[in-house]
């Protein structure tokens, strides 16, 4: 487990945009050393904020777009196209202004696609796909992603796995359905936590009042069955962007007092 650090910026436009030049980097560093990069994108507010700040940074052209894999730490079980979908507003943000290649954009089924309405089995093609992706040297059935983003849910959900159901508990699958979330729609697709941890970095996304008790709770030793961001680390790094009033209920030894 690689312990959590902490970054506090002002406000959540200032912590979308520093995100956003974060991840520019991160994905040219990537580019560089190995050829291609691979990133996992979230839903959400935060998530969503930081793709529109990627997509008005002039730095985005720096970006090979076409060497680029794109992952989904969850989905909402919906329709193709469905607005509410986390991909539909991904395409919104960011997707449909830059030049990725079709193939490389790992979308998670929708409800009327090849599964049909069947969640578990669209999670267990999802499974398929990220196993086929897997290199030998990534020693399991999941890519070492570069950078696997989350939103923390205001209670303290991650992807879409909630306090105390049983996608939190899942220690084998890397990919399920979820049924009877409590934040709408209750059919989801998610990522489980051994999947979330194949990642070199992982970087939890809190902006906004409404985060700053999950936050304080995630961050202060809470279990991950009844705190999910809890058991949310990467391999190399795990990082918490917020913005000050996420932090606002942080026990002070963990507030880092130089933050901007
Ligand atoms: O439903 C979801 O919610 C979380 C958090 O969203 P937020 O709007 O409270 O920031 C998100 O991370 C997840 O991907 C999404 O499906």
């Amino acid at each position: 487990m690689t312990p959590p650090q902490l970054v506090v910026h002002r406000d959540k436009e200032l912590m979308a945009q520093a995100a956003a030049a974060r991840l520019i980097t991160k994905i040219v560093d990537a580019q560089a050393s190995r050829g291609h990069a691979s990133v996992v994108l979230t839903g959400g507010r935060n998530g969503n904020g930081l793709l529109a700040a990627l997509a008005a940074a002039p730095a985005r052209d720096a970006v090979d777009w076409s060497r680029l894999d794109l992952w989904w730490g969850d989905e909402r079980f919906l329709p193709e196209g469905d607005p509410e979908r986390n991909v539909t507003q991904a395409r919104e943000a960011l997707l449909d202004a830059v030049p990725l290649d079709p193939a490389r954009v790992h979308a998670m089924p929708a409800s009327d696609g090849a599964y049909g309405d069947d969640a578990d089995a669209a999670a267990a093609g999802y499974a398929d796909e990220l196993a086929a992706a897997a290199d030998p040297e990534d020693h399991g059935p999941v890519p070492t992603f570069d950078v696997l983003m989350l939103g923390v849910g205001p209670d303290t959900h991650v992807a879409s796995l909630f306090p105390e159901l049983p996608a939190v508990r899942e220690t084998e699958r890397t990919v399920v359905g979820v049924h009877g979330a409590p934040k709408p729609p209750p059919v989801r697709v998610s990522l489980t936590l051994p999947a979330i941890r194949a990642a070199r970095e992982v970087w939890l996304l809190a902006a906004g009042e409404d985060k700053a008790e999950a936050a304080a709770i995630a961050l202060s030793g809470a279990g991950e069955i009844q705190a999910p961001a809890a058991g949310a680390y990467g391999r190399s790094r795990t990082l918490w962007l917020l913005d000050a009033a996420a932090a606002s209920q942080l026990p002070r030894a963990l507030y880092p007092p130089a933050s901007a």
